[in-house]
């Protein structure tokens, strides 16, 4: 299988050597390449370049790019999309004035999405999350994580664990899995969370990693969630079984998890609405890289993550959807994109460093992802057409995407 690309009007996030990460002032640098073209063998992008350099190429399909730019398949390295069920009468009821945390200690929030998923069956789960997931690839995204954490026994953050399994068999997306059983207190363990917590750490790491169905692991560091001292004892215990950290932190409250995540070489830190300087110094000479996850705070009306103070200080920063039924319920990385430059002030070259090759380093795969390099995954997008890619996060709410290749394959164009 072979595809060839022409007349591309930009190609971007072109780099002949492998990156892995961009960070600070470099997140303005966004590489391209003009009136470009690109062939693809099987998975793999082989080589690019200009139209003046480009040589015949027989490739089994051939694409006229005339007008529209080419990019990779955004990377969203935090998500929710195995869910049962909705949540949309807790969004009516904050419409009527009822705030996220109170929805929550009337026992709604994640306990109500667990009671759902608790009563589905896994082949259900699987059909509702495999909609999901075919919903985000036509809208452009090549890979994304998914969490587990709203089982919260063992059997069903298992039966989630497994859903995720066969969707990793039978999508073309790349899928990472965390286990994020520490996400709320289950109803049963409300006034013994030490009890939940020694489950997680004693019976649910360990049996969800001698099945091999989880590489990372996730806790909800948040007041009336996870402490500090939950969070490091179930991180402690991950890493005895080689998970590891990306961390749900400084959502509403500063606890320390930033500097905690940094302690334990988490792979991420992820929400950071709030943020000091002490996370920043956290941050720094570290390689635990930051997340911004604006569409949940575009629907929760909370702060934006500020990601000029985390940029300007020389630090990486991705973004990703957090797709989920009670923060999240879209996982549009064009919208995450757009949000980003508008209300988060990142310029669109840094917009999409963040939503491409830092989402890939978020998800332990910059080395095969999140760039357009020879040898790499050929995951891309095809947009509409467009006179510059600043189009892209300017044209909010419209979906830039005309086609999409994952894994070497070209999909239909969306209806
Ligand atoms: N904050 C924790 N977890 C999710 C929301 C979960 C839910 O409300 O169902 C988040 O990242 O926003
Ligand atoms: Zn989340």
């Amino acid at each position: 299988m072979s595809i060839l690309i022409k007349n591309i009007k930009q190609l971007l996030q072109v780099h002949q050597d492998n990156i892995k990460i961009v960070k600070g002032a470099d997140m303005k640098k966004l590489p391209l390449i003009e009136n470009a073209y690109i062939y693809i063998e099987d998975d793999t992008i082989v080589e690019f370049g200009t139209m003046a350099d480009y040589k015949t190429i027989d490739a089994e399909t051939v694409i006229d790019a005339s007008g529209k730019i080419v990019l990779p398949s955004w990377c969203d390295s935090h998500t929710h999309i195995v869910y049962a069920g909705n949540r949309v009468s807790e969004f009516v009821d904050r419409i009527n004035g009822l705030s996220y945390t109170e929805i929550a200690n009337r026992g709604g929030g994640i306990l109500n999405s667990a009671k759902t998923l608790q009563n589905t069956t896994e082949n259900d789960l699987y059909e509702q999350s495999l909609k999901r997931l075919n919903a985000i690839i036509a809208m452009g995204t090549g890979a994304v994580e998914i969490k587990t954490g709203y089982g919260l026994t063992v059997d069903a953050e298992l039966k989630m664990l497994n859903v995720i399994k066969r969707l990793k068999q039978t999508s073309l997306a790349k899928i990472k899995p965390t286990l994020l059983a520490a996400h709320a207190i289950p109803e049963e363990y409300k006034n013994d969370k030490q009890g939940y917590v020694n489950k997680i750490i004693k019976e649910l790491i360990p049996k969800a990693s001698a099945l091999r169905i989880a590489k990372y692991i996730d806790v909800f560091c948040e007041d009336g969630y996870f402490s500090i001292e939950d969070t490091d004892a179930i991180l402690k215990a991950a890493k005895k079984h080689y998970l590891i950290p990306k961390i749900h932190v400084n959502q509403f409250n500063i606890l320390g998890g930033v500097a905690l995540g940094v302690k334990h070489n988490a792979l991420s830190v992820d929400h950071l609405e709030e943020l000091n300087n002490d996370d920043i110094v956290a941050l720094k000479n570290s390689n635990t890289m930051p997340v911004a996850l604006p569409a949940c705070s575009y629907f929760l009306g909370i702060p934006y993550t500020p990601a000029r103070q985390i940029i300007d200080a020389g630090l990486p920063l991705a973004i990703a959807t957090d797709y989920n039924p009670g923060s999240t319920p879209s996982g549009n990385m064009n919208f995450v994109v757009s949000t980003a430059c508008i209300k988060l002030k990142m310029t669109p070259e840094e917009a999409i460093n963040a939503a491409t090759i830092n989402g890939a380093y978020a998800m332990g795969i910059s080395s095969m992802y999140g760039s357009i390099t020879r040898g790499k995954k050929a995951n891309l997008i095809i947009t509409k057409p467009m006179d510059d890619y600043s189009s892209i996060p300017y044209e909010f709410g419209d979906n830039p995407v005309g086609q999409v290749i994952i894994n070497g394959q070209l999909l239909n164009p969306l209806k």
